[in-house]
């Protein structure tokens, strides 16, 4: 069932690494472990929803029906859980966790709150470990995870084909300069040590070499990453979001993807609110709630000011990898003036 890039099942020694039993219930809970996750804000801010287990979104008016009818038309009660159809594989830093929490809201869509990691991390815990993390779906509905790492994780995409061929993939991408910024002070809020965003950014200096083994330049190469996609998945499955356009216009966004997933658009402007406190759309209702929803403090951060020419050298840098970026998905996404 699973082919050659099958996950072994005998785990290699982990000493230094979480607990598998600790993992899969954090994994579970839909709790991220800071140290452990690229996401620091895994199902939103405390208080609303942190679901691996979130309750069942509400039914499609289609679905309803009266209770005593609902056991014979779904004879599996509550649903299973699947393998997900459906993967948030990339970018770090991109908008992952607002796409995901806004797709939350669809009634035929089901995700994983926490980060799993599986085909780059926890592969050798095999694809049935990985099925438990998943939220029980109904037959219908789409089963979901986000894991930023996997764009850049060279098994990954051989990895999630022996799965299943037909998973779609969606990448959500953001200029590679701010987003090589936003990664640096995600960093700097955890270790507030680390030298300065222009000193990591050049092998020397004075050369103006940019040392592109930094992993805050080397994601932001997307062109050479899509490279390894494209050898095992056609371009038809895999799906660009605009992190620029998921703050400016999520609805716009949202429709795209839920075209691509084959679903109905049910999550529209209707859904969204700008809060001028947070500076980024938030939902009315959150998925299982009624209260409007933010993303959390980890979500927006203020970005160290940068010195313009050290900007400057990363955009010329970066400029020919976005124009093969932009042939290749056949998008133009503005990241270059
Ligand atoms: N609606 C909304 N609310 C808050 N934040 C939003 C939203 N939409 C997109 N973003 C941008 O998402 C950036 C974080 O990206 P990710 O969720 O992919 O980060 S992570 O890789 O999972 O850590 C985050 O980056 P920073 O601004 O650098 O913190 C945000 O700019």
């Amino acid at each position: 069932r699973c082919g050659p890039a099958s996950p072994l099942r005998t785990s290699p020694t982990r000493s230094l690494e979480e607990p598998r039993a600790q993992r899969t219930k954090r994994l579970l809970s839909g709790w991220d472990a800071p140290e452990l996750s690229s996401d620091g804000d895994a199902g939103g801010s405390p208080g609303v929803q942190m679901p691996g287990e979130a309750p069942v979104p509400p039914l499609a008016a289609s679905r309803r029906m009266p209770p005593r009818f609902a056991a014979k038309l779904s004879p599996l009660g509550d649903g299973s859980k699947k393998l997900p159809q459906a993967l948030i594989i990339g970018v770090k830093k991109g908008g992952t966790r607002a796409l995901l929490e806004f797709l939350r809201v669809h009634p035929d869509i089901r995700a994983v709150g926490a980060e799993p990691h599986f085909f780059d991390r926890n592969y050798e815990d095999g694809l049935e470990w990985y099925r438990e993390l998943m939220p029980k779906t109904l037959e219908g509905q789409i089963t979901m995870e986000k894991t930023p790492s996997y764009f850049v994780t060279r098994e990954a995409p051989a990895r999630i084909a022996a799965m299943s061929r037909d998973t779609k993939l969606i990448v959500v991408v953001r200029d590679p300069v701010t987003r090589a910024i936003s990664d640096y002070t995600q960093t700097l809020s955890k270790k507030p040590d680390i030298p300065s965003f222009e000193s990591l950014t050049f092998k020397n200096r004075t050369t103006g070499l940019i040392d592109t083994s930094w992993s805050a330049i080397q994601i932001g190469i997307y062109a050479k990453h899509l490279d390894n996609w494209l050898q095992f998945f056609p371009m038809r499955q895999i799906l660009f979001v605009s992190g620029e356009r998921l703050i400016s216009d999520p609805a716009g966004e949202l429709g795209r993807v839920q075209d691509f997933l084959g679903l109905k658009r049910i999550i529209t402007d209707k859904h969204f609110y700008f809060n001028q406190t947070k500076g980024f759309p938030c939902l009315k209702k959150a998925e299982g709630s009624s209260k409007p929803h933010c993303l959390g403090k980890t979500k927006g951060r203020t970005h160290p000011n940068i010195d313009p020419e050290v900007v400057q050298r990363l955009r010329d840098f970066y400029r020919p990898f976005n124009m093969k970026f932009y042939q290749m998905t056949g998008r133009f996404f503005g990241w270059d003036d």
